[in-house]
C-alpha cells in the first residue's frame, strides 16, 4: 500500500454540507415534479379534455384551484422550446413515431409529430399514395442514413479485402471490391417507422445511422449516439405487452464497465472478445468454420465477476443488449413465459446485432424434472432451445444474435441447454495477484497503515466481492470514529476533524468478521471444467 495517492478528505463540516445539499436536491425534485403535473393539468383544461383532468387531478391529489400557471407559460411551449434545444445540439429536430400495423404506407411511416410530418399526398381518388418529399427531420434522416449506407458498404469492402489477404486469396483490393449487399440497414421487418438506429455489422452506425468517419466508436459514444427503435407492432395487444416489458431490459446508456476494471479474468476476457467484440468488428473474419458461437456460458463461484463481464461485453460490443434476469422470467412470467422467450427472440432480431444476456441461466434451465415438471416450464425450456437453434440462420443473414449465460451451478443446468452455449468458460476466484489489484482499487482514496500486501495475503478463496466487503468494513471503522466524535460534539463540535487512516487493527478486525462465501463446490467446479469447460 505504499504507492497509495493521498488520503480523501472528509471532514464534518463535509458532511454536514453533503446532507443539506441532499435536501435540496430533493426539494427540487419534489418542485419539479409538482410544476409538471400544474402545467398538465393546465394543457389538459385548455383543451377541454375534462375527464382527463378529473382523473389526472384525483390520481395526484392536485388541480388548479389550488395551483395554477402564472407566467403564460405553457406545456406547448416547454415542447417547442426542447424541439429548439434538441435542434441545436443534435441536429435535428425530436420525434415521436407512429406505430402502423399490417402493410405499413409509407406515409404513415413518414409521420412523425415533431416536424417529421409527410407532404405525401393522396391522390384525387383518394386510393393511391404519391411517394413525393418529406421535409425537415425526416428528408434529413433519410439523407444520414444513405451516408451511413454508403460508409458501411466501404467498411466491408475492407473487411472483406482484409479477410482475403489473411486466408491467403488474391491480394484483395481495400476499396472497390466485390461488395456484398450491405446489412439491412433499419430492420424494417416489422412495418415500424425507422427512426435511425444503431444497427450494422462491419462498421459502427451512430444512433442517426451515420458511420463514424473513421469506423471507429468508442464504447461511450456508440450509447451516447443510442436511440432504440420503437416498440414493433407484434400483432396483438399481449405480444405487444410482452415486448415493452423485455425492452425495458435493453440498455439504453452504458453500464459503464470496461475490461480493465475487472481484474485478472484475461482468458475470459480474451474469449468473449472473440465471441462478440471481433465478429462485428471484421464480420468477414468469422466465416465457415469461423463462424461466431451462438452462445457462450460463463460460470463460477458467486461474485466472481460474470456479471461484470457481461457488462463489460454490453459496454464495449456496440450490440443492441437485452439484461435478462432469468429468475425475473419465472416470477412474473410463469404461464406466459414460453411466449416471452419468443418475444423475446424476434426483438433480438429486430434490433440485431444484439446480445442477450441470461443471469442466472441455472434459474431457468434446471434439468428437466420428468413426470414432475410443471408443463408451462418445459414448454419455455423448449421454445428457448428452439430459438437457439434458429439463431445458425440469423448469424448468416447478418442479423447477428448473440446469447450470454451465467449460472453459478452450472452441472444443473439441462444438457441440451449446455450442448447450445458452445464454449464455457469458468470465471474462478481471484489469484492473489488479482485480489491486490481489487484491494487497491476499492481502498484507493485511503490511507491504509497495515503492512503492504497483508490483506491480498490473508485473503486465499476470497471472490470479488468478498473483498470489496471486507474492504468497505476496512473503510467504515475510520468513519464511525469520525461519526462518533461528531454525535459527542453535536453541531458546534470539532468541524476540522478529518477522516483517519485505516489502522492495522481496523484490517484485523475487519479480516476476523468478513469471511469468504465461495468455499463450495470446489470439486464439482473441477469436474465440470475438466469436462466441459474451454
Ligand atoms: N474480477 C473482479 N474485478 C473487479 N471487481 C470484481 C471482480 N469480481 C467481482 N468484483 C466485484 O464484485 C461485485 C460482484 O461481481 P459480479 O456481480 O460480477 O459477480 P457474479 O459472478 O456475477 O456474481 P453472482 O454469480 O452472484 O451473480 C462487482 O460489482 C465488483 O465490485
Amino acid at each position: 500500500m505504499a504507492t497509495l495517492p493521498k488520503p480523501k478528505s472528509l471532514s464534518l463540516q463535509a458532511i454536514r454540507a453533503e446532507s443539506r445539499n441532499r435536501d435540496l436536491e430533493e426539494k427540487i425534485r419534489q418542485e419539479n415534479k409538482r410544476n409538471t403535473l400544474v402545467l398538465i393539468l393546465r394543457f389538459l383544461t385548455d383543451n377541454r379534455y375534462t375527464s382527463s383532468y378529473e382523473k389526472l387531478a384525483q390520481e395526484c391529489g392536485m388541480s388548479l384551484k389550488e395551483y395554477d400557471v402564472c407566467d403564460n407559460v405553457f406545456l406547448g411551449e416547454v415542447v417547442s422550446e426542447f424541439e429548439s434545444f434538441y435542434e441545436v445540439k443534435f441536429g435535428r429536430k425530436p420525434k415521436l413515431v407512429k406505430k402502423v400495423s399490417g402493410k405499413t404506407s409509407t406515409l404513415a411511416k413518414a409521420e412523425s409529430l415533431f416536424g417529421g410530418r409527410s407532404n405525401a399526398l393522396r391522390d384525387a381518388g383518394g386510393r393511391e399514395e404519391k411517394k413525393t418529399e418529406y421535409i425537415s427531420g425526416y428528408a434529413k434522416a433519410r439523407e444520414r442514413r444513405e451516408k451511413g449506407r454508403q460508409n458501411l458498404e466501404k467498411a466491408k469492402r475492407q473487411s472483406e479485402a482484409i479477410a482475403k489477404q489473411q486466408s491467403g486469396g488474391t491480394r484483395g483490393r481495400a476499396e472497390g471490391g466485390d461488395a456484398a449487399e450491405a446489412p439491412d440497414e433499419g430492420g424494417d421487418d416489422f412495418g415500424m417507422t425507422i427512426s435511425g438506429t444503431a444497427t450494422g455489422t462491419a462498421a459502427p452506425v451512430n444512433g442517426h445511422g451515420e458511420s463514424t468517419s473513421d469506423g471507429e466508436e468508442s464504447g461511450d459514444e456508440f450509447y451516447n449516439n443510442f436511440l432504440l427503435k420503437p416498440i414493433p407492432d407484434m400483432g396483438s395487444v399481449e405480444l405487444g405487452e410482452l415486448a415493452a416489458v423485455i425492452t425495458r431490459d435493453i440498455y439504453v446508456k452504458s453500464p459503464n464497465v470496461k475490461w480493465d476494471d475487472i481484474s485478472g479474468l484475461g482468458q475470459a476476457k480474451q474469449l468473449l472478445k472473440e465471441a462478440v467484440v471481433f465478429p462485428h468488428k471484421f464480420p468477414h473474419l468469422f466465416k465457415g468454420i469461423l463462424s461466431p458461437w451462438k452462445g457462450i456460458l460463463l460460470y463460477g463461484p458467486p461474485g466472481t465477476g460474470k456479471t461484470m463481464l457481461a457488462k463489460a461485453v454490453a459496454t464495449e460490443c456496440r450490440t443492441t443488449f437485452f439484461n435478462i434476469s432469468a429468475s425475473s422470467i419465472i416470477s412474473k412470467w410463469r404461464g406466459d413465459s414460453e411466449k416471452l422467450v419468443r418475444v423475446l427472440f424476434q426483438l433480438a432480431r429486430y434490433h440485431a446485432p444484439s446480445t442477450i444476456f441470461f443471469d442466472e441461466i441455472d434459474a431457468l434451465m434446471m434439468a428437466r424434472g420428468g413426470e414432475g415438471e410443471h408443463e408451462a416450464s418445459r414448454r419455455m425450456k423448449t421454445e428457448l432451445l428452439m430459438q437457439m437453434d434458429g439463431l445458425a440462420s440469423t448469424q448468416s443473414d447478418g442479423k447477428f444474435v448473440f446469447v450470454l449465460t451465467a449460472s453459478n451451478l452450472p452441472w444443473e443446468l439441462d444438457s441440451a441447454m449446455l450442448r447450445r452455449l458452445e464454449k464455457r468458460i469458468y470465471v474462478g476466484l481471484p489469484e492473489r495477484e488479482a485480489r491486490q489489484t481489487i484491494i487497491d482499487g476499492a481502498l484507493r482514496e485511503f490511507k491504509v497503515e497495515a503492512e503492504e500486501g497483508r490483506i491480498a495475503g490473508a485473503t486465499d478463496g476470497y471472490s470479488g466481492s468478498d473483498l470489496f466487503q471486507l474492504c468497505k468494513e476496512c473503510a467504515m471503522r475510520p468513519l464511525r470514529r469520525l461519526l462518533d466524535r461528531y454525535y459527542k460534539g453535536g453541531e458546534s463540535g470539532d468541524v476540522k476533524a478529518e477522516l483517519g487512516p485505516i489502522e492495522v487493527e481496523d484490517v484485523e478486525e475487519a479480516l476476523k468478521c468478513c469471511k469468504s462465501t465461495g468455499h463450495g463446490f470446489k470439486k464439482e467446479y473441477e469436474e465440470f471444467t475438466k469436462e466441459y469447460g474451454s
